[in-house]
């Protein structure tokens, strides 16, 4: 028999393992974006996937609600980006709804979300295959809807650390 191999620690480049939340009303929703908030600080990316109506602005309200910021985060129908300043010493947030874009980072150029990320939380709707590239290392929170039942408020959520920054994040903590 061979011996077994010795224990290796957790390779910075390799994911994180999905950990897997399920909420049961847009409450639910808000309240782990309150939870999720506390372990955020500036410099952090969050990419929220998931269909139309998933959940993910209902997600961004709450880390805004954890976050402590001004003004309330909703859908923006003109704007690509809304910056909610702290009402405290926190980070401000920034809403990125890239829905309406077909390109990446230089579509959103005028947005300088490098020059203030350091500085901010910013979460992305809709960034897949476009902002990647402001960081190496990223928060992604996928949300399933129940298959089937269109009336189903049961979300499953798979939240993935990427990065340096979130392979010793416990994520565990937000389902307590
Ligand atoms: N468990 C749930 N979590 C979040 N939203 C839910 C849930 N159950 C029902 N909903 C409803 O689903 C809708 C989610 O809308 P929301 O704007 O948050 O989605 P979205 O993912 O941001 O969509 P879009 O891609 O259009 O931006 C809301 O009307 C909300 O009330
Ligand atoms: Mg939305």
């Amino acid at each position: 028999m061979e011996a077994p191999a010795a224990p290796q620690g957790p390779d910075p480049a390799e994911p994180v393992p999905g950990t897997e939340i399920t909420v049961t009303s847009p409450e639910q929703m808000r309240e782990l974006g309150r939870r999720l908030a506390k372990l955020l600080r500036p410099g952090d990316l969050v990419m929220l996937s998931g269909e139309l109506g998933a959940g993910k602005t209902t997600l961004t309200r709450g880390l805004g609600e954890g976050l402590g910021v001004r003004g309330a985060v909703t859908s923006p129908t003109f704007v690509i980006a809304r910056v909610h300043p702290s009402l405290g010493d926190g980070p401000p947030l920034v809403h990125v709804d890239a829905y309406r874009l077909s390109g990446g980072l230089d579509e959103m150029e005028d947005l300088d979300l490098d020059v203030s990320l350091p500085d901010s939380v910013i979460v992305v709707e809709w960034g897949e295959g476009k902002v990647e590239e402001l960081t190496d290392d990223r928060l992604q929170l996928v949300i399933h809807r129940a298959v089937g039942d269109t009336t189903d408020e049961v979300r499953h959520v798979t939240l993935t650390g990427i990065g340096a920054r979130w392979s010793a994040a416990d994520l565990s903590v937000l389902t307590a």
